[in-house]
């Protein structure tokens, strides 16, 4: 991966914990990440490669301001709200800052001839899927407000390539699980619902239990099974996207995962071997809107970007996130 040193990349969302990510990848590779964050949920310690420009997707004065001020040649979208459950209680919540505030970033991109866009789409946009693995023809049938709110923003991106010629790359993530290799920046959510760091923290403290959401599903032992992402898998696959559309490649979506699902009772057992503690669990009704089994087919993200996920065997996942943690 390589460019000019001088072309700046807007990253909404790069003070959360993908985004970040994904500005240390774009550092790596040459360009400026310009992290622009309202740090609602994000973090000013986790903006290391690049600018932190605080401020709102739905300020589009701030917005002229900052396209003007850096001309980046594209922009990486990460910022949103992407907690599922509170998305099913408060709705509004999430087609406000999702929907509204992408499509005002959107606009800023259209009128300052900004042509090259990376969204974070999400597997949740499928909803429960009647064949796996899934792949990019599955039917989008999302089974709650946030993936509802990604597919909505998927289909105005369509739109404004057909209209003002912005090109983008959907890429729909699996689960983002583990932390920088190196240590310098993890998972820091609050509060955190994602069960990698709900089962460390589990370990580390020995309380509270672990609850296991639904034992009862039609998997090989009860529990529902994901297909967990390394963040730096992610993040790399970000720069070649990026990359395939700077060089003229055509919008579309891509799965991000690995092909490789594990059930809750997988994860919890890495911890424990990874971490040499217990994993206090109790067993716990399913949570709501949960598909029992989600997995990818990345084969074509693999083609398109020659890319291959480097750390996410699930021993990876747990060692890099729990090497964080444990530096907290
Ligand atoms: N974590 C996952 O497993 C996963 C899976 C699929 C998709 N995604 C998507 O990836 C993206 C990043 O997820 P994450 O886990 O890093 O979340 P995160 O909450 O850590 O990061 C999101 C960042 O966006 C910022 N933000 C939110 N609304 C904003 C606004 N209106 N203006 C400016 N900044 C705003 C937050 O402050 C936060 O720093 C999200 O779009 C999410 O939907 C995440
Ligand atoms: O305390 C917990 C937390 C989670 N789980 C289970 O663990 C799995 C993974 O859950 P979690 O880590 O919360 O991730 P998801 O709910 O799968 O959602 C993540 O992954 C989605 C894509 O699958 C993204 O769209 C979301 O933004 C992101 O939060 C699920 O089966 C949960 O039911 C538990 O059993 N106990």
């Amino acid at each position: 991966m390589t460019s000019s040193p001088t072309k700046s990349v807007l990253v909404t969302g790069g003070a959360g914990y993908i985004g970040s990510h994904a500005c240390k990848a774009l550092a790596q590779a040459g360009y400026q990440p310009v992290a622009c964050d309202n740090l609602v949920y994000g973090h000013p310690w986790a903006v290391k490669w690049g600018p932190l420009e605080q401020g709102d997707i739905a300020d589009r004065a701030w917005l002229d301001a900052l396209i003007a001020r850096y001309r980046p040649v594209a922009v990486m979208h990460f910022a949103a709200y992407a907690y599922v459950g509170e998305s099913v209680q408060d709705p509004g919540k999430y087609y406000r800052n999702n929907v509204a505030g992408t499509l005002t970033l959107l606009e800023a991109l259209r009128d300052h001839q900004v042509r090259h866009c990376i969204f974070s789409s999400t597997c949740a946009t499928y909803g429960v899927p009647a064949v796996m693995p899934i792949d990019e023809a599955t039917p989008q049938a999302p089974i709650n407000p946030y993936g509802a709110s990604k597919w909505m923003i998927e289909r105005i991106l369509a739109d404004f390539e057909v209209a003002h010629g912005l090109r983008s790359l959907s890429l729909r993530y699996f689960n983002a699980a583990g932390a920088d290799p190196d240590g310098e920046i993890g998972e820091e959510h609050a509060p955190e619902t994602h069960l990698i760091p709900l089962a460390i923290q589990a370990a580390q403290r020995g309380e509270p239990a672990l609850a296991i959401f639904g034992t009862d599903y039609d998997t090989p032992d009860g529990t529902a099974v994901r297909d967990y992402i390394h963040v730096t898998d992610l993040a790399v696959a970000h720069v070649k996207a990026l990359e395939d559309l700077l060089a003229g490649g055509a919008s579309g979506a891509l799965n991000l995962g690995t092909g490789q699902g594990y059930s809750v009772r997988e994860v919890v057992e890495a911890v424990e071997v990874v971490s040499g503690r217990p994993v206090p669990v109790r067993e716990a009704a399913r949570r709501v809107g949960d598909p029992p089994v989600l997995v990818a087919d990345p084969r074509r993200a693999m083609q398109r970007l020659d890319w291959q996920p480097r750390y996410s065997s699930l021993s990876r996942i747990v060692e890099t996130a729990w090497g964080w943690h444990a530096g907290r």
